[in-house]
């Protein structure tokens, strides 16, 4: 029961919180199901919710009594309008599937968020328009299924049923015969060498690119040895990806951005030439919070992430910034940042089911972490079993390879490009060049340190070489 939404900083009758205080309190026996009570506990309001509706799942009333600020009242009058109307029949039988389906959850535009068409996200003046509230409390995660919920909430934008049926089948069933011979990936977390609880493949798609990546590029401190050339399907898709990120991104910036790229976002088209390929076998693999590595990507990253076989949860959280607001902070970035402070920092959860494409977009990296949850149960997939497969499209940048970026001198690990993802210093947002050795299992890191600049569309600028010792910026650990 720690599943909450809070909207705003109303704190009002309908605050849900749970608030180990307040008493469960004594129904008065001629309460009629609709009225509200201010005192009554979560747990009650549900039970009679569940009592008008008991074949509908407590997870679905939850999300709805949420979505209607915790009254019973206006969550029975939403339910019983969308009656007949509504693509969720919920007066019907449900089955499971069908409710827990991502196809078949209502959107919350659908209760309390007034739906507003794309266009009229954007004032006459080309700014975008602050977007509806939708907090999330802390401890607390909200469940997201609708492509518009999560392209209002998050950094991402989602495409179900990407690719025609056979196409996704044919790539999942061709990448879960190349999953068995993936490794977990290995890397020191402070003093302790510890691997992913998930296996992985790294493709890219030339034999110069295979060569380069094998002799040149570095991960966690160590040469990746495992390199493979993209597979017939992943060569296949791969234009498809690219059409589609590309088509997302330009929505984004006209929708989100008021028709401007973000600073340091690159004004060029996104090119996947490489992909990471994860598998997770079964509910209890997983991959921690992290943010993906910016050093071969450069800033403002995006990239193209398509799922097959079991659906998981991605869940995502702003990384908590202060009021200090670094100059690479957008107009759209600082609302939402100001939300989030408010409401303490919770997390969304990002349904992807078989054969959907999440686009993370260049707000993503930087100011945000992301994980797949592990979890206590699964629904097997037909062609995967327990199995998920993930696709990551990348755009290594020619301008990011190792031959041009920092190398420490004091030990032969080239540099991590990171940024400084806390308020302390006064340096919330710049880019700095680290060395990586103390993530390598066996070796002890240096002191490089040395600030990255960067030009308008994120390319590095010439000269920016100072060496400096580390003294720490409050930076985050990346993936
Ligand atoms: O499995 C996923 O959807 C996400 C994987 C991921 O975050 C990564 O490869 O960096
Ligand atoms: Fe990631």
């Amino acid at each position: 029961m720690d599943k909450y939404v809070t909207r705003g900083k109303r704190k009002s009758s309908h605050d849900i919180s749970p608030d180990p205080k307040l008493t469960v309190s004594v129904r008065p026996a001629q309460r009629r199901d609709n009225d509200d009570d201010e005192d009554e506990p979560t747990e009650v309001r549900l039970a009679r919710l569940s009592s008008v509706y008991p074949k509908l799942e407590q997870d679905l009333l939850l999300d709805f009594l949420l979505a209607h600020d915790g009254s019973v009242k206006a969550t029975l009058d939403s339910i019983k309008a969308s009656q007949g109307g509504h693509t969720v029949r919920l007066d019907s039988k449900p089955s499971s599937s069908r409710i827990r389906n991502v196809g078949a959850q209502t959107s919350l535009r659908s209760f309390t968020i007034p739906a507003a068409p794309i266009e009229s996200q954007v004032q006459s003046d080309g700014q975008p328009k602050k977007k509806p509230r939708l907090l999330t409390r802390k401890g607390a995660t909200l469940h997201l299924f609708d492509p518009e919920d999560i392209s209002q909430h998050t950094p991402c934008t989602i495409v179900h049923n990407f690719l025609p049926e056979e196409e996704a089948n044919g790539l999942l069933r061709e990448l879960l015969e190349e999953s068995k011979s993936f490794q977990k990936i290995t890397f020191k977390l402070f003093d302790n060498v510890v691997s992913s609880p998930h296996t992985s493949g790294f493709y890219v798609g030339t034999d110069y690119e295979l060569n380069q990546q094998r002799s040149a590029y570095v991960y966690n401190g160590a040469r990746m040895e495992d390199v493979r050339k993209l597979t017939p399907w992943l060569e296949k898709i791969k234009p498809r990806v690219e059409e589609a990120v590309n088509r997302e991104i330009q929505e984004r910036i006209r929708t989100r951005y008021g028709g401007k790229k973000l600073k340091y976002q690159s004004p060029d088209p996104w090119r996947p030439n490489a992909a990471f390929v994860n598998c997770y076998n079964g509910p209890e693999e997983s991959v921690g919070w992290h943010s993906d590595q910016l050093t071969y990507l450069g800033p403002r990253a995006i990239i193209g992430s398509l799922s097959l076989g079991v659906t998981r949860e991605f869940r995502v959280r702003r990384i908590i910034p202060t009021k200090e607001q670094a100059d690479t902070t957008t107009k759209v970035e600082e609302e939402e940042e100001e939300e989030e402070e408010e409401a303490g920092g919770g997390q969304i959860s990002i349904h992807l089911p078989h054969n959907s494409l999440l686009v993370m977009h260049p707000e993503m990296q930087e100011s945000w972490k992301h994980c797949i949850a592990p979890t206590q149960t699964i629904d097997p997939h037909t062609i995967a079993g327990r199995r998920r497969i993930n696709i990551t499209y990348r755009d290594y940048k020619e301008s990011f390879h190792p031959r041009h970026t920092p190398r420490c001198s004091g030990c032969s690990v080239p540099a991590v490009l990171r940024v400084v993802q806390k308020k302390q210093g006064g340096n919330l947002g710049r880019y700095f060049w680290m060395c990586h050795a103390g993530n390598v299992p066996g070796k002890e890191g240096c002191s490089f340190f040395q600030w990255a600049e960067f030009d308008e569309d994120g390319n590095p600028l010439p000269g920016t070489t100072t060496r400096t010792a580390w003294t720490g910026t409050g930076a985050n650990t990346s993936k």
